[in-house]
Order: C-alpha cells, then sequence, then structure tokens
C-alpha cells in the first residue's frame, strides 16, 4: 500500500486550502498513493478568530470535499484535522476525519491532548476556543489494515500510541502544525521512537511555514516504518511524499522482536490508591 503525506503552508483562506489540497491530494493519488493524509488544521489555520470563524460541522466544505475527492480517486483519506464545530457546543473540537474510498466518514477522533504551551517565545493556549476529545479511536483501511488516529501534540504521549497499537493499528496517523522550534529538536526523535516501541508505521503530514498570527511551523513531514526508518521526508515547501508500506515486514519485525507480546501488564498495575 502506498502511501502519502501531504505538506500545506495553510492559510485563514480556505479556498485557496482546499484548491492546493485538492491539487496536491490528485497528484499524490496519480502517484500510485492510495492512502493519503492532509495536515493539522488544513482547511483553515490562524489566529483563535479565524480558526473559529473557519470552523465547520462535519458535513461542511472542507469534509464534503474529502469524501467527493476520496471516492473519486478510491482511496483512503484521512483529512488531516479541521477545526470542527460541533454543533451544540460553545467551544469548538481539532479533529480527525478517515473517509474511505467509497467517500463515507469511516471515523472521526477529536484530538485528546491540547497545546497549552510556551515554547520559542510564543504562548499558545488552544485550550482557549477548543475543546479536548475524549476517546482513543482505531478504524480500517481499505483490505482491513488497521488504522490509529493521533494529532500533532498527542505524538508526546507515548501511552496513547501504545494503547492504538494494543488495540490493533498497524499504522498511526498524526497530521500536525508542529512549531519550527519543536519540528527541529524533537519532531524526527520522536516520530521514530513512536515507530519502534509500538512497531508501527506512523504517516506525519507536517505545516510548513509562516501563518497567522506570526506562527511558524517546521515542515519536515515524514512516513516511518515499524523499524524506525524514516521512509520520505518532504523538503521544506508545500508538497507531498510518499513510501510503499510492507506489511509483511511489519510481521517479520513483530514477531522477531516481540516486545508487545513481552509486555508484563501484571507488572505496571497501579498500587491501590495511587493516581494512574
Ligand atoms: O501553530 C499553530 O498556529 C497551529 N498549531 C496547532 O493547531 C496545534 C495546536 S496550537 N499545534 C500543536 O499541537 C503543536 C505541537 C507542537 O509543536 C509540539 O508538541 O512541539
Amino acid at each position: 500500500m502506498r502511501a502519502a503525506a501531504i505538506q500545506l503552508n495553510s492559510t485563514e483562506d480556505r479556498d485557496r486550502n482546499l484548491a492546493v489540497a485538492d491539487r496536491l491530494v490528485r497528484a499524490a493519488a496519480s502517484d500510485g498513493a492510495t492512502f493519503v493524509v492532509l495536515p493539522e488544521k488544513w482547511s483553515v489555520l490562524g489566529t483563535p478568530a479565524q480558526l473559529a470563524a473557519g470552523a465547520e460541522p462535519l458535513d461542511g466544505a472542507a469534509i464534503s470535499w474529502a469524501r467527493t475527492t476520496a471516492r473519486e480517486l478510491g482511496i483512503d483519506l484521512v483529512a488531516g484535522s479541521i477545526v470542527e464545530h460541533v454543533v451544540g457546543h460553545d467551544k469548538r473540537a481539532n479533529t480527525s476525519v478517515h473517509v474511505g474510498p467509497d467517500g463515507e466518514i469511516r471515523a472521526t477522533y477529536r484530538k485528546v491532548h491540547l497545546f497549552d504551551v510556551e515554547v520559542g517565545g510564543t504562548v499558545y493556549r488552544e485550550s482557549d476556543g477548543e475543546e479536548p476529545g475524549g476517546e482513543l479511536v482505531t478504524s480500517a483501511l481499505a483490505g482491513g489494515v488497521e488504522l490509529g488516529m493521533a494529532v500533532c501534540y498527542d505524538l508526546r504521549f507515548p501511552e496513547l500510541f501504545r494503547i492504538l497499537a494494543l488495540r490493533g493499528a498497524r499504522v498511526v496517523t498524526l497530521p500536525s502544525a508542529f512549531t519550527l522550534a519543536t519540528t527541529r529538536d524533537h519532531w524526527e526523535i520522536l516520530l521514530r521512537a513512536r515507530a519502534i516501541e509500538n512497531q508501527s508505521f506512523v504517516v506525519a503530514p507536517n505545516q510548513i511555514g509562516p501563518h497567522p498570527p506570526g506562527n511558524q511551523s517546521g515542515g519536515r513531514s515524514m512516513i516511518v516504518d515499524p523499524w524506525g526508518l524514516v521512509l520520505a521526508t518532504a523538503p521544506d515547501e508545500e508538497g507531498y511524499v510518499t513510501a510503499d508500506l510492507d506489511f509483511a515486514h511489519q510481521e517479520e519485525i513483530r514477531a522477531r522482536l516481540p516486545a508487545l507480546a513481552n509486555r508484563r501488564p501484571a507488572a505496571y498495575a497501579w498500587p491501590e490508591g495511587a493516581a494512574a
């Protein structure tokens, strides 16, 4: 199965972002990709007010485009994440949507770990506008390959990836808008660690370059294999990278180095009364 990670420099202009995404998803599919992943907040990226204005329900323009395009191209499309207007809620959600080759929504995952962090002199308070999801989500690609879903800052929480692997995920998607500073120093190391420790493929498209209100994303969109090898890395521009995911090779790795099977959950139990 050929996977593609689409790297974008999304802005507050949804029409512009959809047009670039449309061009790049079609190009990746014509290169043979049948599993295509967009980055975080691919449809609108900007100030808190612009994010709020660009929020959409799952039947809005962004996911409608994703469904039409996935069906037309016959691909599994993880439409990165969008800022989802959740009907009846004050705050929005940061929602990753898996659309199958028939154009139907197979799964939605609302980012569990929100980015309330100071990095590179910038204070991010994602939770001001968005509320976290409360559950982890797996899905299935065409052919039955189990997919685990995560978004951006989730990368720093290895337990999420471990639980996805224990629930059967063989590939994890991580649409991201990682900061320039943390892309430089943490991104590749954490992606490879999550891939190695869970013997999973990781498909991680990132945003690249400046976007309102003067933030910088770091690019280096990557596809990593279950041995931790980087199969593809994007150069510093909008575009896409592809890699062939060899699931038989993953089976071999999991059989020869059975770390997942060698877990000792009984020894990990928390003492009575201790917080997990
Ligand atoms: O940058 C923006 O304006 C948009 N960013 C996002 O939408 C999200 C939430 S603010 N970014 C991250 O989660 C970065 C994580 C990260 O960079 C890390 O964990 O190091």
